[in-house]
């Protein structure tokens, strides 16, 4: 008899580590510190300790319902190299075997000498970035990697029963790119016949070691951003659950579909011979479903929202599950969106952490539900009340809700989001700042040395004062502005060395925002960040950066530009309040920032950037959902910048590739100039920059600073080139793709010695 779907579940946990061990671990092994079996056994002893802590927290240890969801760096590099996808130049690190060492792995992620490594791109609508599987004609797909399969076997032999996770067929192809070699038009998705043996073969190995269930993630079946045809992505879907289902002695199937209602996908898996299915009740629904269309098929109901950090509505959950005629429950997408645990954060204010779930809190709500199904509603009465009285307490607590706050953002008006004339803001900025033509900048970070991480380390722990941290910025404030002078760039940055990252420095000084001290959530790779927590509504006490900003003038001729971080970006990378809209909660971030805009501008501060990399993350998955989004996100920026006089000139910078549906945004965000990343794509950006029929200034990174390789004056003058192709000249500016926090000084000097070279060599032609 096959094995019932466990009652409660989550579809993934942090794999950082609560200290996040297994970054120290990677890291210390690519500094060469430990060897790949010192990396082997933390990763393992990492593992074992997050088992036993799901088991503890009321997931089941037999029962399948601890996700097997363990990956060194990405899930999608992952499931590459499980299924042979390594691209070409990676060729030579790959064993007879079909199989790649852990060195291995990591060169493939992160590149070595002048190899490109893959690329990177935003993980549906999170905060997380994977990389991109090349697929071509060349590509031979085989069962490559057996890790997931030792690990299932690892846990088994430890006493468990674990549910291996692994991206559906469906979703990797739609996620991966035609590889170089591929021709013109070719679709990686063409490639599913080929690849879906390999997955039959993986699920007969992982029966084999004992695995009842297996969950296929196959979250590109909500997005309508994939852009492949819906018809074709129904097929492709059907065809493979169709295969899959006829594997003898497999699994059972658990297509988990996060991040959105799978809409007609849904009956096309219904259809199929997958078991159960788990859908995300917290940002899709059911709608249109009929409970015999379901049949036997067991519904995982994602109540418990994976991607934020509230406590939330347990009541109301329950009622979702019992509404959806749900058997099982679960997180709507994996935890490993959320930090680990609440508990681990001492110096949170107790009420405040009242109202907060992080992961351990959402496995806990989770094993409370599932008792729920099990036993009926009257078995956990008192903890869905409780959670209710946390509501209420959240609801009425000072600070939630702000009186001056509220009146300041009924009282705008249509003139508060507007500049007025272009033309005439060009004139007053060209006369007041006299720039070259072809105008040299960075995006504002220089390196985060280790130096300057023990600075504020020590700082925090009272070891360091505030006048000696301060010091040590200023010297440091002084090396970079001294550099840029020495290597010629014409508009000036501090560096942001005060930043430990660009959106939790303005949440330490904002009111309505908390920050947590261990609260880590994995970026990409080994790199994490702490996001904030927008509880409260935002107000700035006093000015944030205009000491360091007029500091750094003090210390030059040249302009300095002034650096914020931009209103939907601080709310994309925080945990915001659900309890508003996120329209509201923008616009009173950006009445704080147009504050601070103000007292830059009135400090004598000419050039102010605002960041927008975010822009494009928090674009909502179906289209129609869009347009709204991008009224309110365009208008909180607005509002943030419109304050200031015409001669102040305000830049934007966003980084990210793909600006399709966004680029009317950009157009409408009406800075002044907008540094973009277009290094990576040669510049494939520019010619639709320029038919959208965007006149100001416009700054197309000129070199890629995702890893260290230094670009050559010929390139860059060849990128400069291609731009002056399509935008008029007196728009163009010279700058990197973003900013330069990740890299060390050696390749920093030498890329932007190249890029004034390559600049005053394109200026001498023109
Ligand atoms: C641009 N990106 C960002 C995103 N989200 C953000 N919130 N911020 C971003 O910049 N999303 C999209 C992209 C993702 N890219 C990155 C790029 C780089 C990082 C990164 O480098 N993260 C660092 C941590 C940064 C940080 O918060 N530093 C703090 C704390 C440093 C620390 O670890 N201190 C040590 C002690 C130090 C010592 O003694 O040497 C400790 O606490 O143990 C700081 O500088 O103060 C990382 O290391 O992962 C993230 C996303
Ligand atoms: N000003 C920031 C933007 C990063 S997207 C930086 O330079 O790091
Ligand atoms: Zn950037």
């Amino acid at each position: 008899m096959s094995t019932p779907f466990p009652t409660g579940t989550i579809l993934g946990y942090p794999r950082i580590g609560r200290r996040r061990e297994l970054k120290k671990a990677v890291e210390a092994f690519w500094a060469g510190k430990i060897s790949a079996e010192e990396l082997e056994a933390a990763a393992a002893e990492l593992r074992a300790v997050t088992r036993e802590r799901l088991a503890t927290l009321g997931l089941g240890r037999a029962d399948s319902s601890i996700p097997e969801a363990f990956s060194y760096y990405d899930q999608v590099l992952d499931a590459a190299v499980t299924v042979g996808a390594v691209p070409t130049r990676f060729s030579r690190l790959v064993k007879e075997d079909g199989s790649l060492d852990l060195a291995g792995y990591f060169t493939i992620a992160r590149g070595e000498g002048q190899d490109v490594p893959a690329e990177m791109t935003k993980w549906f609508d999170s905060n997380y970035h994977y990389l991109v599987p090349e697929i071509g004609p060349e590509t031979n797909f085989s069962l490559a990697s057996d890790r997931l399969i030792r690990e299932v076997a690892e846990a088994t032999t430890s006493g468990f029963r674990t549910r291996p996770v692994i991206v559906g067929p469906v979703t990797f192809l739609l996620l991966s790119k035609a590889s170089e070699s591929a021709p013109e038009g070719y679709q990686p998705l063409d490639r599913l016949d080929d690849l879906l043996p390999v997955y039959a073969e993986l699920l007969a190995a992982l029966t084999a070691v004992g695995a009842e269930w297996v969950q296929l993630d196959e979250p590109a079946l909500v997005s309508e951003s994939i852009e492949v045809d819906r018809a074709t992505v129904l097929a492709a879907t059907e065809k493979a659950y169709a295969l899959l289902g006829a594997v003898p002695a497999r699994p059972q199937i658990f297509v988990a579909a996060p991040y959105g209602s799978l809409d007609d996908a849904l009956p096309v898996l219904l259809a199929s011979p997958v078991e159960a299915i788990g859908v995300d009740l917290v940002k899709g629904s059911l709608d249109g479903i009929s409970t015999s269309s379901i049949g036997d098929t067991v519904i995982v109901g994602g109540v418990i929202d994976g991607h934020n950090i509230w406590r939330g509505d347990l009541a109301a959950a329950f009622d979702k599950l019992e509404a959806a005629g749900a058997t099982s429950v679960s997180s709507s997408t994996s935890l490993f969106h959320t930090p680990h645990d609440v508990d681990d954060e001492p110096l949170l204010d107790p009420r405040l952490k009242s109202w907060l779930a992080f992961a351990d809190q959402k496995v806990d709500q989770i094993a409370t539900l599932a008792v729920g199904l099990r036993n009926g509603r009257a078995a956990i009465q008192d903890e869905l009340d409780a959670a209710t009285d946390a509501l209420t307490d959240r609801h009425n607590a000072p600070g939630v809700r702000d009186g001056a706050v509220r009146r300041r953002a009924a009282s705008l008006t249509e003139a508060d989001f507007s500049r007025g004339d272009y033309a005439e803001r060009l004139a007053a900025q060209d006369e007041a700042l006299n720039l070259p033509f072809l105008p040299t900048t960075t995006i504002g970070s220089f390196p985060q040395t280790g130096d300057i991480r023990k600075a504020r380390a020590l700082h925090a722990k009272g070891e360091l004062s505030e006048r000696e941290y301060n010091d040590y910025l200023k010297a440091e404030i002084k090396r970079v502005v001294d550099l840029q002078e020495e290597i010629g760039i014409d508009v000036i940055v501090h560096g942001e060395p005060e930043r430990n990252d660009m959106v939790q420095y303005f949440a330490e000084h904002l009111d309505g925002f908390a920050v947590t001290q261990n609260g880590w959530v994995q970026s990409y790779g080994s790199r994490c960040t702490r996001p904030s927590l927008l509880w409260g509504d935002v107000a700035r006490e006093a000015p944030i950066t205009v000491e360091w900003s007029t500091y750094t003038q003090s210390l030059t001729e040249k302009p300095v530009k002034g650096m914020l971080t931009g209103p939907v970006t601080i709310l994309a990378w925080s945990f915001v309040r659900d309890d508003q809209p996120l329209a509201d909660t923008a616009n009173q971030v950006a009445l704080a920032l147009r504050d601070e805009i103000a007292d830059l501008e009135a400090a004598g501060i000419g050039i102010i950037q605002v960041d927008e990399p975010a822009l494009r993350e928090l674009l909502p998955l179906k289209k129609k959902d869009q347009p709204s989004y991008l009224d309110w996100s365009v208008g909180s920026f607005r509002l943030a910048t419109a304050g200031v006089e015409k001669k102040t000139q305000i830049h934007t910078h966003l980084c990210y590739s793909e600006f399709g549906v966004v680029i009317d945004a950009i157009d409408r965000l009406d800075a002044d100039v907008t540094s973009i990343e277009a290094a990576r794509s040669k510049m494939e950006v520019v010619p639709d920059i320029q038919s959208s029929g965007f006149g100001r200034g416009i700054g197309p990174g000129v070199y890629d600073i995702h890893s260290p390789r230094v670009p050559s004056v010929e390139e860059v003058t060849g990128l400069i080139e291609i731009a002056l192709g399509s935008i008029p000249e007196r728009q163009i500016w010279v700058n990197p793709d973003c900013g330069l926090k990740t890299r060390g000084y050696t390749e920093t000097v030498e890329s932007l010695t190249n890029v004034v070279e390559a600049t005053l060599a394109v200026r001498a032609r023109h």
